[in-house]
This record gives structure tokens, C-alpha cells and sequence, in this order.
């Protein structure tokens, strides 16, 4: 052992020797210079290449750099032995980070690439109006001269679209309004905004499970649809309209859409429009990746004929017929049809890409075609009363009830009676909410309720058939020689008689 240790030590004094030996034959320029041949013939033989992406770029913030820390926290939670944890401020989500000085693989298009996270201490503070951070923080992407091409062109940019996608994901959605009336905030901004936490989703979205894959399908298209539209040159935007009775989830729709599609809503107040330059403002102040909605537009303005001239105590006039002296767009103090068709379809509309435009309504025979063309509205959703699937959603979400079978016979007869009843998903709810710590009571009270709703269906519809019957057979009776003999005393008696006997 004693010998081992003097040797060592014979071996430290030769290398101190040859050290200041070396430092007296080369001055520090030529060390520096023989330095620089060794590391370019070491990279000239070598397969990889380096390159360093640094948090600051000057004295701007290099946005290369926060992509690519946002990209690897999206899969480093599974490969990293050591993470640092961030929440950002207004964000639910938890970011996972490569620590300092550690590395991670990643692949792309079949070439592996090595990502260092690489962290120095800065030596000295240079003299700055702004001080600077103690640390020099930077990636340092290790690949393979080979796919140089590949990585540069392609991997960079999917890492800046991919990590703006996990920062809208991280980010609250928020929900806009125009509610202010056309007034603009401290940052020239017409719109307001509140943090949007609906919960409905397509999961929790009562209907019928292939009518809603393919709205879900349709919305997944268009939004991985980019190269599509491009390619066609069609604007990168989507119409929906929405129509069906009250409580049939039509808001719920429009929730679940912009959570499936993590984009923001704009919530369209238009009877706070005033004119159609306003209603054009309010479009180029939305931002892409988002849903434009108008609720119950058939309330909103009348909007049922772009060809009727204008008309007394009402606010809508024809863009096409002069509407007051020197309106050329229709009238400076009116919303027309025109102008929401601009909005939806015109070339306004593309100022911005990647937006859907929603419309409901409960009424769309009170909606001017126009307004409902393919390519404005593109998709025409009806949602119907509540039919044995969408219930059977309801039941699970509610009640935790699972399929049972057929041995279930309240289940068997909530599927015989539930078409005639005609409820909404809102009404069977209400139902459900109510009893929800009772099964059982919450099946029987939903199975009354409907076999009282389709009594009461079948006895209104038979009483109209029977009323239209009657109406037809007057008129025939009327137009008879013999049937004119009859008084109108005589005949509204008889019919007065008809519904007293049908009531009793
Ligand atoms: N299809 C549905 N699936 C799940 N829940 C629903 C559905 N429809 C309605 N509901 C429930 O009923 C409530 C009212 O629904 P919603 O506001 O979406 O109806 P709507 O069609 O927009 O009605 P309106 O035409 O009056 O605006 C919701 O809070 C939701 O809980
Ligand atoms: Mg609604």
C-alpha cells in the first residue's frame, strides 16, 4: 500500500513537471491555437454535430429557447430521473422541466437527438442598465450530421406548433364578451374576458353517440385541417348551427366544443352591436383558435329577409336599398343581414384563421337561407329531444348506472315510452339531479314523469287530428247547397259542444 502511494505520487510530480515544462514552450496564444485544431480535427471525425440554443438571445428573450423547454416537459415527466416543477400563474397544470445540466432522448422522424439542459454560473457581472439573471441558461441539441436537413427544417418547427399548443392547453380558456356596448378598455380592446371553466364535455353531452362522433370527428379535422385549407383555398373556418327545442344542450354543445378543441369563446352579444363597422371591429380584435358564437340569433336582430325593404319600428334595413342618406354600408346605425354574412363569410371573415362560427337557435325556419348556406353555416346540428341513448348517457353521468340488460324492467320500459315522450336532456336532469342518491326512486319518478308526458302528447295530438277533422268537415258542409241552410249560431253550437264533450 506504501508503495502504491509513493508511486502516485512520483506519477503527479512528472505531470506537474511536464505541465509547467509545457507552459514555458507554449505561450498561452499557441495553447490556445493548438486547442482550437484539436477540438475542429475531433468534430471533422466525429458524427455528431452541436448546437446551443441560450435563454437570451442579446438582450431579448430567445423564444426558441422557451418552446423547446415547454416541449420536453410534455414527455420528460417519463423519461427524466430528476425534474423541476412550474405552475404558471393563472394555469391549472403542473410543467415538468429537464434539471440543470441533465439530458434526455428524443426521436423525430426516425433520428434520435440528445436535449442538455445546460446551466453556468455567469462569472462576473458585466456592467448593464438591466441585471443580469446569476445563471447562463441554455439547450444544447446534440444530432447527427446525417439528419442536419431533417432536424433544422422540420423538428424546430414542430417544437415551436407544438409548444404553443401545450401552452394554450396550460393556459385557462378564457371566455370573451361584448357586453360593454361598443366601448373600448384601457388597451383599445372591445372585448371583455373571464376565465371559461364550463365542465360539459362530449362526455358528459347527452346524444347519440355516432351523431356526436361525427361532430367530433368533423371538429378534429378541421382543426389538423391547415394543409387542407391551404391547399383548397378555402378560409380556415367552420359554420355550425345549432337548432332544436330549449334545454336540448345546445349551450352545453358549444362548451364541450371549445374544451375538446382547447380554444377560447366569443361570446356575440348582437343586440349590443350597433352597426355593421362596429360588428367588423369586434371580428378583427378575435384571435385564431377560437369559437364565435351568437346565441338564439333569430331574437337577436330581424334577420329573415335580405330583400324586404326597410320596415316601420323595426331595426333591420336592406344593405341593398339605401337605408338613410349616405350609409353606404347599409346604415350607420343598424346591424343588417349583410353585415353578419360579411362577418361569417366575407372577406373580413379570413383577418384571422383557424375560427369556427356557431349559431344557435330554436327556431331556424325563422332564419333567412342565405344565412344558412354551406360554407357559412357548414354543419346543421339538431338537437332533439331525448331519445334511449342520450338517456342511457344521462343515467351513467347521473346516477352511475351502468348497462344492465334486459333484465332491468323500469330500464325496458324508459325505452318504450321515451320517444313519445318527447322530454329534454335538461328535464330528465332536473329529474335526476333530485334523486340522484336514489336509484331506484330516480327510475320510477323519470318513468312516471315520462308515461304522464306521452299521455299528454297523445291526447293533445288526437284532440288537434280531431279539431282539423272537424274544421275540414265544416268547410265541406258550407260549400254543400244543403250545408249553407245551417245557421253560424247553429254551427258554432255544435263545435262548442264537440270540445265540451272531448274535454269531459
Ligand atoms: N344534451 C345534453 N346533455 C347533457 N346535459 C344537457 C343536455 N341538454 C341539456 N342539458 C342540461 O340542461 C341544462 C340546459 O342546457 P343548455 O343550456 O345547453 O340548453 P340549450 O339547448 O342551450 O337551451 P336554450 O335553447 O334555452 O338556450 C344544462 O345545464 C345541462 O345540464
Ligand atoms: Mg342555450
Amino acid at each position: 500500500m506504501k508503495e502504491y502511494w509513493s508511486s502516485l505520487a512520483s506519477l503527479l510530480g512528472v505531470l506537474a513537471f511536464c505541465q509547467s515544462l509545457l507552459q514555458l514552450v507554449f505561450p498561452p496564444q499557441l495553447r490556445f491555437l493548438c486547442l482550437r485544431f484539436l477540438n475542429r480535427v475531433f468534430h471533422l471525425f466525429s458524427s455528431y454535430c452541436y448546437f446551443d440554443i441560450t435563454e437570451t438571445d442579446g438582450l431579448s428573450t430567445n423564444e426558441l429557447y422557451n418552446a423547446v423547454q415547454l416541449y420536453l416537459s410534455s414527455f420528460v415527466s417519463n423519461n427524466g430521473s430528476r425534474l423541476s416543477l412550474t405552475r404558471a400563474l393563472n394555469s391549472t397544470a403542473t410543467t415538468f422541466g429537464l434539471s440543470n445540466n441533465d439530458c434526455v432522448f428524443d426521436t423525430f422522424g426516425g433520428a434520435t437527438v440528445l436535449w442538455e439542459h445546460v446551466v453556468i454560473q455567469r462569472q462576473s457581472q458585466a456592467l448593464t442598465w438591466r441585471p443580469l439573471p446569476e445563471e447562463k441558461r441554455g439547450f444544447t441539441l446534440r444530432i447527427k450530421k446525417k439528419d442536419k436537413a431533417l432536424i433544422l427544417h422540420s423538428y424546430l418547427d414542430y417544437i415551436m406548433e407544438k409548444s404553443d399548443e401545450i401552452r394554450r392547453k396550460n393556459r385557462d380558456r378564457l371566455l370573451y364578451t361584448n357586453s360593454r356596448g361598443g366601448s373600448l378598455d384601457s388597451r383599445g380592446h372591445p372585448w371583455e374576458s373571464v376565465p371559461f371553466k364550463h365542465p360539459s364535455t362530449f362526455d358528459t353531452l347527452a346524444m347519440h353517440p355516432v351523431k356526436k362522433q361525427e361532430i367530433m370527428d368533423d371538429l378534429r379535422d378541421f382543426a389538423d385541417g391547415q394543409s387542407f385549407y391551404d391547399k383548397t383555398g378555402r378560409a380556415w373556418k367552420r359554420g355550425y348551427l345549432l337548432y332544436g327545442p330549449p334545454g336540448t344542450g345546445k349551450s352545453s354543445m358549444i362548451a364541450a366544443m371549445a374544451n375538446y378543441l382547447s380554444y377560447d369563446i366569443y361570446d356575440l352579444e348582437l343586440t349590443e352591436v350597433h352597426n355593421n363597422s362596429e360588428l367588423r371591429k369586434l371580428l378583427m380584435k378575435t384571435s385564431s383558435k377560437s369559437i364565435i358564437v351568437i346565441e338564439d340569433i333569430d331574437c337577436s336582430v330581424n334577420l329573415t329577409n335580405r330583400k324586404k325593404k326597410k320596415n316601420k319600428g323595426n331595426n333591420y334595413c336592406d344593405p341593398e336599398t339605401s337605408c338613410g342618406a349616405g350609409d353606404e354600408d347599409g346604415g350607420n346605425s343598424t346591424i343588417t343581414l349583410s353585415g353578419l354574412l360579411n362577418f361569417t363569410d366575407g372577406l373580413w371573415s379570413c383577418c384571422g384563421t383557424e375560427r369556427i362560427f356557431v349559431f344557435t337557435t330554436n327556431h331556424i325556419e325563422k332564419l333567412d337561407p342565405a344565412l344558412l348556406r354551406h360554407g357559412r353555416m357548414d354543419m346543421h346540428i339538431y338537437m332533439s329531444h331525448c331519445s334511449y341513448p342520450a338517456l342511457q348517457i344521462l343515467l351513467k353521468n347521473y346516477l352511475e348506472y351502468e348497462e344492465t340488460g334486459s333484465d332491468c324492467d323500469d330500464l325496458k320500459q324508459l325505452a318504450e315510452v321515451v320517444d313519445k315522450a318527447e322530454m329534454t336532456p335538461a328535464d330528465i336532469s332536473e329529474i335526476l339531479i333530485k334523486n340522484r342518491r336514489h336509484k331506484q326512486k330516480a327510475l320510477s319518478e323519470l318513468l312516471e314523469a315520462m308515461k304522464t308526458r306521452a299521455e299528454r302528447k297523445l291526447k293533445c295530438g288526437s284532440l288537434r287530428q280531431q279539431e282539423m277533422e272537424d274544421e275540414e268537415e265544416e268547410k265541406r258542409a258550407l260549400e254543400s247547397p244543403e250545408g249553407g241552410s245551417e245557421s253560424d249560431f247553429e254551427q258554432s253550437c255544435k263545435k262548442q259542444g264537440v270540445i265540451e264533450e272531448k274535454m269531459k
